[in-house]
């Protein structure tokens, strides 16, 4: 048995806007986050994790920042890309946890939701998909509201 963990860690600032897609959920806020693709920082950190679990770089690598092609682009096509590398290599992924670190939008009310979500992308039983936050008591720039951080872990099993 293979068994891989992997780590992933986002962030992405704020911008004037109205609502967050956090992932995959969109949640109304005071601003929105900036980024070249959707800014879904939760799934990108999630994307991440698992690429590192495959020492397969990161999503830069397989997504450049530079291709038009993903500008705008839904976070969920990168996301299904690792998963689907993944199943290529022989690894089913076990399980996966999420944490969104930001004073605002609250993610207690969406976090099931977001379970949900990443577990309908991912293919995967939402009991084995783990989405949570915290704040950071005010300190730093997530604590100042200046942008929203996540961090992220996924356990890949090949038999
Ligand atoms: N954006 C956030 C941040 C936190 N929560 C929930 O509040 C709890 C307390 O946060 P602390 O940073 O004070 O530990 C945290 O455990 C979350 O349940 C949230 O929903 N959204
Ligand atoms: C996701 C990509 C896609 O172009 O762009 P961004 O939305 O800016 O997100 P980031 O977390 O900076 O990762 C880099 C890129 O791969």
């Amino acid at each position: 048995m293979d068994i891989r963990v992997g780590h992933g860690y986002d962030v992405h600032a704020f911008e004037p806007g109205d609502h967050v897609i956090l992932c995959g959920v969109k949640v109304p806020h005071s601003a929105r986050l900036k980024g070249h693709s959707d800014a879904d920082v939760g799934m990108h950190a999630l994307t991440d994790a698992i690429y590192g679990a495959l020492a397969e770089g990161d999503i830069g690598r397989h997504f450049p920042p530079s291709d038009p092609q993903w500008k705008g682009a839904a976070s969920e096509i990168f996301l299904d890309h690792a998963v689907k590398l993944a199943e290529a290599r022989g690894f089913r992924i076990s399980n996966c946890d999420v944490t969104l670190i930001c004073e605002r939008p609250k993610i207690g009310p969406h976090a099931l939701e977001m379970a949900q979500e990443l577990a309908r992308i991912m293919g995967l039983d939402p009991a084995r998909i783990s989405v949570k936050a915290t704040t950071s008591e005010r300190l730093g720039f997530t604590g100042r509201e200046e942008g929203i951080a996540a961090i992220a872990t996924a356990t890949l099993i090949a038999e």
